[in-house]
């Protein structure tokens, strides 16, 4: 009361009877503040704070910025920080998948998922995807839209973030399954195992805020949010066992014929490239596997694809620069980029980190301790304690970024190469502790290199043919989620470039 009356900037977070700091971190979530709130929290408290949460409700958690406790935490001492119990139980529609896994389970995942997915038969395979769904998908959806937009004073706005998320949809689905759902087609579909997908996520947001006895009881029960997510769990694990069918059908013809199995990750797994024992293939194993892919290689590039767009339009002199570029390296071919190609667009690369810096795909990473500890910080730490890893907050911090911070400048991302490299301009290596988009240490993102190659791809054939503008007073602000999306979503126009 001191603090407001006074007018003070300083953020004052009372911890009340009973209900600990909650008040505080309800009020900042239901004014679209939450985000904002923690970074000046971080900012605040030199970069670690301890939330209390109601008493005996077992929500406390310790909330860290600091590169050295990052880099402590996810590498130097990884082995007392697994994701937990609690995050398992929050996380179980994804199953025994890669996301959800510990110890040993997740060991073998992480190395087959790695074996499979860096492989240049799916890098081809991955290229060939984007290029069909550019092709047939998004750039006849801008076309049509731009071209109205070309004749007429009002054209209708798009939903480029809905549009993303329904690209992503349609790749991943295809590169995981073979299956392409053609959900990004131009009557824009609606597809229900889409639509749950979507639940599932939102109620797993749902379990992250309340008390873990309230969404069991809930569970139990069957009714509100949970029974949305049995709904959706049962909907979308029916689309998963239907492709997992269809999949075993065709690798057992395709056995019989002889002929050589090329194609999707599901494939590959099958036909024992992945070398797993063919008695550890369950229905079960398979829904898992394909189920966390699926998370995590939509909504991820789908948030960052729609972030980058926003800033580049926000951002006339970088969009100069990012065509420019587009123009050295594939002169006048508006043509599909090759691996090649794609490799020299250094500028765009560092457009894309320095969107993830501002706007991380997932704005948070969960960790809990198993030993009592002490952080590099100075914190001592019980085991069992709840970590929260705040990425967002880390990308806006002055100590880490400099006093630019706010800048979208891919510039910090670029330097010289060595001789070797003829002095051209290169992406700066930049320490993982430092810029955690990806993660750091063994639990690192596998598909980093994956997701640059599909941005830069639809970022480059997009901004080629395409001049994006923002509706005029259209609200552009970070949902409160567990993937950093667009709360209104992002309403452009488009019109052909000249
Ligand atoms: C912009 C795009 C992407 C971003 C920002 C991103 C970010 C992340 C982050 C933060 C994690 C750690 C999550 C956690 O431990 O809870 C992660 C893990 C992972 N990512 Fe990505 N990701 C992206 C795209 C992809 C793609 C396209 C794939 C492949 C299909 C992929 C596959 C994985 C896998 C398998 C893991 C689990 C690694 C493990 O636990 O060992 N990611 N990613």
């Amino acid at each position: 009361w001191f603090a407001i009356r006074n007018n003070n900037k300083a953020i004052i977070i009372p911890k009340w009877p009973v209900v600990g700091m909650l008040p505080s971190l309800l009020w900042n979530v239901s004014h679209d503040l939450l985000h904002d709130f923690i970074t000046r929290v971080m900012k605040q408290s030199g970069g670690t704070f301890m939330f209390r949460g109601p008493w005996f409700a077992g929500v406390d958690f310790l909330i860290t910025v600091d590169p050295l406790n990052v880099h402590y935490i996810l590498s130097k001492n990884f082995t007392n920080f697994p994701k937990g119990p609690n995050l398992k139980a929050i996380l179980e529609p994804l199953g025994d998948g890669i996301f959800n896994a510990d110890g040993e389970s997740w060991k073998s995942q992480r190395e087959t998922i790695h074996s499979l997915i860096n492989t240049t038969k799916f890098h081809h395979l991955m290229l060939k995807t984007i290029h069909f769904k550019l092709k047939n998908g998004l750039i006849p959806i801008l076309h049509n839209t731009s071209k109205l937009h070309n004749n007429a004073p009002l054209p209708p706005p798009l939903d480029l973030q809905e549009l993303m998320k329904r690209l992503t949809f349609d790749t991943i689905c295809s590169l995981v399954t073979g299956f392409d759902p053609k959900y990004l087609s131009i009557e824009l579909p609606s597809l229900p195992y889409a639509d749950a997908f979507d639940v599932i996520e939102q109620v797993i947001l749902y379990r992250h805020c309340v008390p873990a006895t309230v969404w069991k009881f809930q569970r139990w029960v069957g009714i509100g949010e949970e029974r949305k997510m049995r709904q959706a769990q049962e909907c979308f694990d029916g689309f998963l066992e239907e492709r997992i069918r269809v999949k075993r059908k065709e690798a057992l013809d395709k056995k019989e014929m002889e002929t050589v199995v090329d194609d999707d990750f599901l494939t590959m797994i099958l036909s024992g490239e992945a070398g797993i024992d063919q008695g550890k293939l369950t229905d079960g194993f398979l829904r898992d596997v394909v189920f966390n892919l699926l998370v995590a290689g939509r909504d991820t590039i789908a948030a960052a694809l729609s972030w980058f767009f926003w800033l580049v339009a926000k951002n006339p002199n970088v969009e100069e620069k990012i065509l420019k570029e587009l123009d050295q390296v594939m002169g006048k071919e508006t043509s599909f980029p090759t691996t090649e190609e794609l490799n020299k667009m250094v500028y765009l690369h560092g457009a894309m980190c320095e969107t993830l810096r501002l706007y991380p795909s997932v704005p948070y990473e969960h960790k809990q301790s198993i030993e009592p500890d002490v952080l590099p910080s100075g914190h001592a730490i019980d085991g069992n304690t709840r970590i929260l890893l705040s990425i967002f907050s880390m990308g806006r911090m002055e100590e880490i970024w400099g006093v630019d911070w706010m800048d979208f400048k891919p510039e910090r991302w670029i330097s010289v190469g060595s001789a070797d490299e003829k002095k051209k301009m290169v992406v700066s290596y930049v320490p993982a502790y430092k810029f955690t988009a990806f993660m750091a240490g063994p639990r690192t993102c596998l598909g980093r290199k994956i997701a640059f190659v599909q941005m830069k791809a639809v970022a480059s054939c997009v901004l080629r043919r395409f001049k994006i503008e923002v509706v005029h007073g259209h609200p552009v602000v970070p949902d409160a989620s567990i993937l950093m999306f667009m709360k209104y979503g992002l309403k452009v126009r488009v019109s052909h470039r000249a």
